[in-house]
């Protein structure tokens, strides 16, 4: 089977105030076609372990082997929508790949129907709320035909039906045998599809296994609520 290998991962970076380790030889594998949440507190080294496996920054040490190309949902969409209106956004990716226009089109369609924008084709992008900001970059990617999906904090600032939505595409992405990786610290809206379970820690990797293992283990020793003992009564419902 293809795999996504992170193999000794470090990133350090220098700042005025010295060096700053983001991650320490973080070493784990993601199978193509599974869904793996990568969960840590603010700081954790999340958004650089997924910028490296993007390709988009490059490791201190350490190699990424990868079957594929990964494409990535930043949190904040918006950065990466170029497009006047969806469709048009979506067509950039298969028109740089020198597809045909019929092709184009073909694509464009498709993936509009699939993150559920068909009815907002040509809406003025910038107008899209943030989960259809984040459904539309993922049209992107499908459009582009990308193997792997990166969701940097997929759910942040959705409502509860901007959450259902997102979590129906990651279903539907799995049923196509997407490889997806979602990096959260909102575990109980994700961890009932993870494959593969994988949380860091001031940059080292302290957890990888599955969902059901990881909530055996104490996570509050990494700053994560056990989203299984959180609420059975009114007064659980406080964050202290
Ligand atoms: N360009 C940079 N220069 C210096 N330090 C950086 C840089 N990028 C990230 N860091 C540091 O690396 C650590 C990990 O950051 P990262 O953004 O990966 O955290 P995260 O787990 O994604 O957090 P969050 O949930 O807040 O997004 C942080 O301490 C951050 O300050």
């Amino acid at each position: 089977m293809n795999k996504i290998a992170i193999d000794g991962i470090t990133k350090i970076y220098a700042t005025s105030e010295g060096n700053k380790t983001a991650l320490n030889n973080v070493s784990f594998q993601i199978d193509e076609g599974s869904v793996t949440v990568i969960g840590g507190e603010n700081g954790s080294g999340k958004s650089v372990l997924m910028n490296i496996i993007a390709g988009l920054e490059k490791p201190t040490s350490g190699k990424i082997h990868s079957f594929a190309k990964a494409g990535l949902v930043f949190q904040e969409a918006d950065t990466q929508i170029l497009g006047e209106t969806p469709r048009e956004d979506i067509s950039f990716g298969p028109k740089n790949q020198k597809k045909s226009k019929i092709q184009v089109e073909q694509a464009v369609e498709n993936s509009l129907e699939q993150v559920g924008l068909a009815k907002k084709a040509d809406y003025p992008a910038r107008f899209l709320s943030g989960g259809e900001k984040r459904r539309l970059a993922v049209a992107c990617m499908l459009a582009m035909e990308l193997p792997v999906i990166i969701f940097d904090e997929p759910y942040a600032n959705l409502d509860y039906g901007g959450v259902k939505q997102v979590n129906a595409l990651v279903k539907r992405l799995h049923g196509q045998k997407k490889t997806v990786i979602i990096l959260t610290h909102e575990l109980e809206k994700c961890l009932g599809l993870a494959d593969k379970f994988v949380v860091l820690f001031r940059g080292d990797k302290v957890f990888d296994g599955t969902a059901q293992e990881g909530l055996l283990q104490n996570l509050e020793q990494w700053n994560i609520r056990n989203p299984l003992n959180a609420y059975s009564k009114v007064e659980d419902l406080v964050w202290l």
